[in-house]
Order: C-alpha cells, then structure tokens, then sequence
C-alpha cells in the first residue's frame, strides 16, 4: 500500500471565525479521551493542526482524569490557566485551543472524531462509561498500546472500542517517545485503518506535522499488536541493561522480540502484513522503546535489583503517574500462550513474563545453559 499523500491541505489557514454558521456545521469536532505524557502531545499536534485547517473546529478538548496536585490546585484548572500539563508534560505548551476537561461525558458530547490514548488497563471502564453519551457518527482512532484478554480470547484495544461504542476505530502507532515529540524532534507514525481509506486519510490529516510524519496502512490488527508486543520485548532490553550485559546482547532480544511478535500476529490474525513490520510501528517502535522508552528504564532497575522490588513500586517511585504496559501486557500475552498451548513457540515473551512475577532471576533473560529461547524462536 503506498503511503498516503503527506497532510492534503496541510497549508489552508482559516480559522473558525471565517466561516457561515453552515460551514461552521460541517467541521469535525476532536476531543482526547486521555491527558497523560503522550496524550497531552497528542493534543498539542491535533490542537496546531485544527487552527490550520478547515475541516476541523480549532477547539480540541481533552479529558482529564482528575487529580489535586501538591499545591492543592486541580489539574484542570491548571492546565487551563497554564496551557501546560505540570504533571504529565511539564515546560510544554499545549497549544491555547486545548480545553481541559474532567467531565468526560461532557468532553466527548459534541465531538466527531475521538482520539483515545490512556494507559489500556482503565479502557474498559472508559467505554462503558462512554456507552450511549456519544454522537451516532462518531470516528475513532487508538494510540493505545496494550490488550485485554477475555475469557473468549484476547481483545485488541481498538475492537474493544469498536464493540462496546459501536464506532469505527483506527489506531496510530509508531516510534513515538512523546517527550522527544513534544520538543518537536522528527519521528515518524503508521495509522492502521480498516476499510475506510477517506477516514484514514482525514487522520493523517489531523496528525501530520512536518516533524510528525504519517503513513497510512490497511492493518488495524498489526499495527496495533506491534505497538502492543514491543513494549513486553523492552521489558527484556530493559533486564539486558540492568544486567550489563551490552549491546550485542540486546541486539539479540530485540532481533528475537521481532520474530516472536510476527509470529504471535500472524498466528492470532491471518490478515497481518509483513510489510507492516517495517513501518513506524512495527522495527522502528521497537529500536526506539528498547533505547529509550519508560518500561526499559524501569525494567532495567527491576534487573539491578535483583528482581527484588516490585515493578509497582519501582513505577510508582521512578514514573511519577505514568504507568508502563509492558508488565500487564507481558501478562496478558503469557495468558494467551497459556491457554493455546503456545508457550513453548514464544520463550522469549513467556520468559519476561516469568521474570517480571519473580519466577525466574532477570538473568534468565538470556538463559546459556538451555538455549531454549534462541532455538525456539528460529523456529517461528
Ligand atoms: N508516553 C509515551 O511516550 C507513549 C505512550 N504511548 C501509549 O499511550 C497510552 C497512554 O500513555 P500516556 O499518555 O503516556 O499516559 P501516562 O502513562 O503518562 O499517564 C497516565 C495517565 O493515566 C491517567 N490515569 C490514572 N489513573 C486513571 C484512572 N483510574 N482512570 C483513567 N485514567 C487514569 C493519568 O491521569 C494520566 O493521564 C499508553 O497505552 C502508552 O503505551 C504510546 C506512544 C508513546
Ligand atoms: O510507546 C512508546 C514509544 O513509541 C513509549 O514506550 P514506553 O511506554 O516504554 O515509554
């Protein structure tokens, strides 16, 4: 599939008071359900883009879930006071179109087009708060890497919306470590849509910035289950470096990461492309997150520690509110290959798992004595 066309009208500059009141009608509302590190850069990319073009109404609002800080003032009125989020992306302004909101009923209520991204563990109460308060037509998209696994099998985050809001979902994935977006260093990004290519496109659209560059492709489930899977691998990168093992060893559980996640996508969906692998979302999210990202750093001190503070503590202790998705995802996939059988095909995802629960040492990471992980995984 050929990438779409960079940003089409990217260069229009109306704003909303040039409009009549029926063309006013027709622009696209956005509202974030989501304001943490990456949710608050994604506001300040949609909020630069919807002052630009004419398809979208300039307001962007964006739910917060709410919190006192140490100040004793409320996120949210800070944020609207500030144009910062102190807590999650401190030093970076939003954008003055970003609208803070603790009402999410009344932060979704009018909008036309969703953007999803809070850590996966709280989507499904999200949803079921969300069911019938939302517009009929609604478009949606996930920039949620994570899954749930229910009793009848795993449940990508974007189907999860789909089914319980009855809206279409896209998701946007990519090597994006949003502190180093939101400083407006160039990263790229991969949409994965399913049917509909205009509504991809409008995404695209809604995304692109000359530092943020989107691709669409028609691989929901790829896209999002290489967002997904990277960050149990970084967790592995994570122990690596903990360990000192060096960068030839990491190296090999990221080249093994890679292997196991095709596999693992391709035995639950049949439709994933291999060349989805080598976009944004797939190779370069996985480089990136097992370099740079949140569950390698806290991985890394699991493994200094001898694996003998718990990753909540060490999340609690070195995050400060934001929360990693490695160590329930790693959970999440170790029950998938549990109940299918599969544990024996994925040794490196099954071990960091068992490390990450405290079965097996950190060191277990690359076991030498029994080189199952290695042998197992040339097998895929
Ligand atoms: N931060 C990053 O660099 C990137 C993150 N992502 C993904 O984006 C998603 C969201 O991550 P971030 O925006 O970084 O969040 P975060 O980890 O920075 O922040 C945690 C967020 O969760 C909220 N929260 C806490 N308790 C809650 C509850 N009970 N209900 C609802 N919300 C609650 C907090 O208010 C905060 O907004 C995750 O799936 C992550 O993997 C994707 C790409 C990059
Ligand atoms: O998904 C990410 C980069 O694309 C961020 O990964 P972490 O959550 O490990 O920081």
């Amino acid at each position: 599939m050929a990438p779409i066309p960079e940003a089409p009208g990217i260069s229009e500059t109306a704003t909303d008071n040039n409009f009549s009141n029926d063309e006013a009608r027709d622009k696209s509302r956005v509202t974030i359900v989501g304001s943490g590190n990456w949710g608050s850069v994604a506001a300040k990319l949609i909020a630069s883009n919807t002052l630009k073009l004419t398809a979208f109404h300039d307001e962007v609002r964006m739910w917060v879930y709410e919190e006192t800080l140490p100040s004793g003032e409320k996120l949210t009125d800070v944020i609207n006071k500030t144009n910062e989020n102190v807590k999650y992306l401190p030093g970076i302004k939003l954008g003055k179109n970003v609208v803070a909101d603790p009402d999410i009923e009344n932060a979704v209520k009018e909008a036309n087009m969703l953007v999803f991204v809070t850590p996966h563990q709280f989507m499904e109460g999200i949803c079921k708060r969300l069911v019938g308060k939302i517009k009929a037509d609604v478009e949606a998209i996930s920039l949620i890497k994570g899954m749930e696994v229910k009793p009848e099998g795993p449940c990508m985050i974007s189907s999860l919306i789909s089914q319980q809001l009855g809206v279409n979902c896209c998701v946007l994935m990519g090597a994006n470590i949003a502190n180093e977006i939101a400083v407006e260093k160039f990263s790229e990004a991969t949409i994965g849509y399913r049917e509909n290519r205009v509504t991809a496109e409008k995404w695209v659209q809604l995304f692109y910035t000359p530092y943020f560059s989107v691709t669409a492709v028609q691989d929901v489930e790829g896209v999002e289950l290489c967002g997904t899977l990277k960050n149990v691998v970084a967790l592995g990168a994570g122990f690596v470096d903990g360990l000192e093992m060096g960068n030839n060893t990491k190296a090999a559980i990221m080249r093994l990461g890679l292997i196991e996640m095709k596999a693992f996508c391709k035995l639950l969906f049949s439709s994933v492309k291999d060349s989805t692998f080598f976009e944004s979302c797939g190779v370069a999210d996985l480089i990136t997150t097992c370099l740079g990202g949140r569950n390698r750093k806290v991985a890394e001190a699991f493994a200094k520690n001898g694996g003998n503070r718990s990753f909540d503590e060490l999340e609690a202790e070195m995050l400060q509110g934001q929360k990693l998705q490695g160590v329930s995802t790693a959970r999440e996939v170790y029950e998938v290959l549990s109940h299918r059988g599969w544990l024996q095909l994925f040794p490196l995802l099954a071990t960091v798992h068992e490390i990450s629960i405290g079965r097996l040492p950190p060191s277990a990471i690359v076991n030498y004595n029994e080189p199952k992980a290695v042998r197992g995984s040339n097998k895929l």
